[in-house]
């Protein structure tokens, strides 16, 4: 049986920047251990909207609920503690180019958590097992190929067992098959971790290979243009929407 309990309910967000608005009366909800991908045309408010979920930045309007908490209207020390549930990979991965892979997955354990020292090293090795880089844990950031930093920026987002990890393309500039490794990643931690997992990619291919659903934005409804299973938004009746699914055949949702 399938454990359908909300982590994330956003409800009637309007964001933007300044008085420009990108997303108006944006509604979803994504169950725990769900993998769920943003997508949509350049400039819709992928990550306008990510950066919302993330706390970032307040929205114009509207509720964010992560794991049961509104974040939007929370005082600094609640938000704190609600953001502590969640994860965040950038687009560059963003290590610490001067730590090793170990002491990047360390940092935020001792900067946030009261464990001791041997412990944070056992729990930041075991992080580095779960993305298959515990003989890497000495090198340094530039020693790793883009797939291996992808894997360590992943484990060093997981460091706190975050409940929600976003991710930011985290498929740029990997060649198909590295790519293909990574969503297999991103599947294994939503099933094994029950991590809940939403993921801005403009791959087909890995929205195939990994989205329970997919959130469809687009720029001229400044909104969810629809929100549904890879293969029924492949078959919709809105142009926009098959167009999109259609345009290029996934080349490694099976491998
Ligand atoms: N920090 C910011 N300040 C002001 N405007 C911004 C900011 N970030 C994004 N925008 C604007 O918001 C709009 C949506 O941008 P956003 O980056 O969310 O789109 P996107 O769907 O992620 O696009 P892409 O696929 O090209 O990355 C764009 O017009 C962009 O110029």
């Amino acid at each position: 049986m399938v454990n359908m309990q909300t982590v994330i309910e956003v409800q009637h967000l309007y964001c933007g920047w300044g008085q420009r608005s990108i997303l108006e009366d944006v509604s979803f909800s994504v169950n725990r251990g769900e993998v769920i991908t943003i997508l949509g045309g350049s400039g819709c408010g992928k990550s306008t909207l990510l950066k919302h979920l993330i706390g970032l930045y307040p929205p114009q309007a509207g509720s964010i609920r992560i794991v049961g908490n509104e974040l939007v209207q929370a005082s600094s020390k609640d938000r704190e503690a609600i953001l502590r549930k969640i994860g965040v990979m950038y687009q560059s991965g963003a290590l610490f180019g001067s730590m090793s892979i170990l002491n990047n997955i360390t940092l935020p354990l001792s900067s946030f958590s009261h464990l001791d020292s041997a412990a944070i090293d056992t729990l930041a090795r075991l992080k580095l097992r779960l993305v298959g880089l515990e003989e890497f844990a000495d090198f340094y950031p530039n020693e790793l190929s883009g797939g291996m930093q992808k894997r360590a920026a992943i484990a060093r987002a997981m460091a706190l067992d975050p409940q929600i990890l976003f991710l930011d393309e985290p498929s740029a500039g990997l060649d198909p098959i590295t790519s293909a490794e990574l969503d297999r990643l991103i599947r294994r931690l939503a099933e094994t971790q029950g991590v809940t997992i939403m993921v801005v990619t403009h791959e087909l291919a890995s929205i195939a290979a990994i989205a329970d659903r997919a959130i469809m934005l687009d720029k001229s409804i400044k909104g969810i243009l629809a929100i549904d299973t890879p293969a029924a938004l492949a078959q919709s009746t809105d142009r926009r929407v098959a167009g999109f699914f259609n345009a290029q055949r996934p080349s490694h949702a099976a491998v």
